[in-house]
């Protein structure tokens, strides 16, 4: 069976590998592309793709949905339209898989609810590659045994959401086997705003945007007389095209919404 995707933000950073890939993957066609604005009726008409890339464009995704019948649709879009796309998606049974960040918890228990009422597969994933997902698993696994902790992500300088899905998932998945705890010392002061970076149940992330970075994380664990650091870097988009292939393949055989990789690894 050939899986039908569609994929929304083609024009992007991620939507252009995404492009790439699905059109080399055996079993996989692609059969739309979603945009916000009107860049042309055809892939083929934007100088970024191949001439012969003959896939409309829509900027409608329930006119999408009815034109082009898409198994999956892809999300590589932003935080502002996302929860939208997916919404609109499941309500239409099309399966999904996401990987744009910057969710609110809400609209994730929202969605969540809303897969498991229409028995509709959707993924979402802070982050698609498997050297990510083994830093956040690994995390957790130190975390366990040496409490104070600090993330540190690192990103180019277009990226929208501080901090990155990847850390806020990092912390959530330490915070399943790590008590709050305040870090430091009760007298800690920040004398200008922003020093000490957010809080997320005493544990501190901080968010470095520059460019020439693609995503880079690094989770420090302290101790006495001693530091362990755990770092993951992605050098380029290809790094997370094996598992946008696994998600949609896996999204087929699901039902309901799951949140992060490492759940279906
Ligand atoms: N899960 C993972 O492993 C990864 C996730 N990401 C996430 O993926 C998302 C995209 O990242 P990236 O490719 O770097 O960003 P880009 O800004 O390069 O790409 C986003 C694209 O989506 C387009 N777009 C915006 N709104 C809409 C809409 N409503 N419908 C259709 N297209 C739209 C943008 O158009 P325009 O530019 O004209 O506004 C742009 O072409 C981000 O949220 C990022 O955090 C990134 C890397 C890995
Ligand atoms: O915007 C990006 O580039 C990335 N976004 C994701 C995130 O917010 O964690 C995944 C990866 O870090 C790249």
């Amino acid at each position: 069976m050939t899986i039908r995707v569609a994929i929304a933000g083609a024009r992007g950073k991620m939507g252009s590998e995404a492009v790439k890939t699905v059109c080399n993957r055996d079993g996989m066609e692609l059969v739309a592309a979603l945009d916000y604005k009107h860049v042309g009726e055809s892939l083929a008409e934007l100088e970024m793709f191949p001439p012969n890339l003959d896939v409309p464009i829509f900027t409608d995704l329930t006119q999408l949905i009815t034109e082009t019948n898409p198994d999956v649709l892809i999300d590589l879009t932003n935080p502002q339209s996302v929860y939208e796309h997916t919404k609109v998606a499941m309500l239409h049974n099309v399966r999904t898989v996401v990987g744009t960040t910057g969710f609110t918890d809400e609209q994730l228990e929202e969605l969540t609810v809303l897969a498991k009422e229409n028995k509709i597969g959707c993924i979402i994933a802070p982050n698609f590659a498997i050297g990510a997902i083994l830093m956040m698993k690994f995390a957790k696994e130190a975390a366990k045994y040496m409490p104070n902790i600090e993330i540190i992500e690192l990103h180019h300088d277009r990226k929208l959401d501080a901090p990155s899905g990847t850390a806020k998932k990092t912390a959530q998945m330490i915070a399943e086997v790590r008590e709050e705890r305040k870090q430091g010392h009760e007298f800690e002061e920040e004398t200008m705003v922003g020093a000490r970076g957010a809080d997320f149940e005493g544990m501190r992330i901080h968010s470095v945007r520059l460019p020439g970075l693609v995503a880079h994380q690094e989770v420090l664990f302290g101790g006495d007389g001693q530091m362990l650091t755990i770092r993951h870097d992605s050098y380029n988009r290809e790094s997370f095209m094996g598992g946008v292939m696994f998600c949609v393949e896996t999204v087929m055989t699901l039902e309901e919404l799951v949140y992060g990789l490492e759940n279906i690894l």
